[in-house]
């Protein structure tokens, strides 16, 4: 018999999530069917949509959401072998039983020197997210000038190295300046630290004279009303994410976005990496060559421990985070 140790929402979030809205609780696994296969998490990952999703998704007492590196530590299914490893979409649990269906086996080509956390977050979801996003949503063109906000994040550094890698100039911002170093080290021609600028708009600027092409939002807000401003004639918005936003209680108000974007006939997009799960296998096999060969550079904020998931979660959501948020069992 395997007990296994759960997060559930206690207490859906109102504003900030707080420790108190979660519970640990332990769960007794029965024994395999046929067919059925039992795998233990080794990395968890923490991520910003759990914050919108569990308020649209979820009820109080369910298991958080998310998704993890897992061993399979005992199989009766003929496809999955004992002490492989694969990505799997089963909430915050350190153990699960699965009857395959969903599981992402890692490539066979992932070489031993790196992580299996990196499926997580540069090889995975959110590396996929930068890979569709700049590519496909914001149709990216060598020469191009591309603006990425929480950039020193897990797709956010990402998006910066790809559009490198596509021959654009890059300008990123980031909360401390600790993270711009980082953006500078990783290739990022210009790099601001949003919160202490004296004017966003004058950074904006400086950082590109000429205006941006290409805008890979991820914060949404404040930023982003200040931002389409600086978008060149036709520019192209990539709406990913909105995280000023998630943890608001009353929804900010304006201002709109109709003027510049007739005035400059903008594009604006939003879209979800799970759009492009028919092309997973060609992003991921890109992003892990480009990893490879040192063209793309990864970071990890790894918190030790299953107990510490929220702290973990709670601490990304806060900016203290340097590349991609992940839990070790
Ligand atoms: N559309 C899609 O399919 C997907 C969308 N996303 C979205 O992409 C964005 C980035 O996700 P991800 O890379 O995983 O997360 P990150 O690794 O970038 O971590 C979140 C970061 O957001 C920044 N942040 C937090 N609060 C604010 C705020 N109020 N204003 C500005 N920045 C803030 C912090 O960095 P800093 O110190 O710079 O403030 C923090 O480190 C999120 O909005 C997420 O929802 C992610 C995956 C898929
Ligand atoms: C309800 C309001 C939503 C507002 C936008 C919120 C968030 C955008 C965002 O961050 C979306 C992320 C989507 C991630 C999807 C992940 C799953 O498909 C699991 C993937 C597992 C894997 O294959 O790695």
């Amino acid at each position: 018999m395997v007990t296994a140790k759960v997060w559930v929402l206690k207490k859906h979030f109102q504003g900030f999530p707080k420790p108190s809205d979660f519970d640990l609780k332990k769960i007794e696994l029965p024994s395999l069917q046929h067919g059925e296969l039992l795998l233990e998490s080794v990395f968890l990952s923490v991520d910003p949509y759990m914050r919108p999703y569990s308020q649209r998704d979820m009820k109080e007492g369910d298991v958080m959401i998310g998704t993890q590196v897992a061993r399979i530590v005992e199989s009766k299914n003929p496809a999955f072998a004992v002490g492989a490893f694969v990505v799997a979409n089963s909430g915050w649990r350190s153990h699960f039983i699965s009857d395959g269906k969903g599981l992402h086996l890692l490539p066979s080509s992932w070489p031993e020197s790196l992580p299996k956390s990196l499926a997580l977050g540069t090889v995975g979801m959110p590396g996929l997210t930068a890979y569709f996003g700049l590519f496909e949503v914001c149709k990216m063109k060598p020469g191009e000038t591309v603006l990425v906000n929480a950039a020193a994040g897990a797709v956010g550094s990402v998006v910066g190295q790809l559009a490198k890698i596509g021959g654009c100039k890059v300008v990123g911002c980031a909360g401390s300046d600790d993270k711009v170093a980082y953006l500078k080290k990783i290739g990022f021609d210009e790099a601001f630290n949003y919160k202490t600028v004296t004017s966003l708009d004058e950074a904006l600027s400086k950082a590109s004279p000429d205006g941006y092409d290409c805008f890979f939002d991820n914060v949404g807000g404040e930023f982003s009303s200040i931002a389409i401003n600086h978008m060149k004639k036709h520019g192209r918005i990539a709406v990913c994410g909105a995280i000023s936003q998630y943890n608001d209680s009353v929804p900010q108000k304006g201002p709109y976005v109709q003027i510049p974007m007739i005035f400059k006939e903008l594009r604006m997009e939003g879209f979800i990496v799970s759009s492009w799960n028919n092309r997973r296998e060609e992003g991921q096999k890109a992003l892990l060559k480009w990893v490879l060969e040192g063209k793309v550079k990864f970071h990890e904020q790894v918190t030790e421990g299953f107990e510490n998931m929220p702290a973990a979660f709670i601490g990304m959501l806060r900016g203290e985070n340097l590349g991609k948020a992940v839990v070790k069992v």
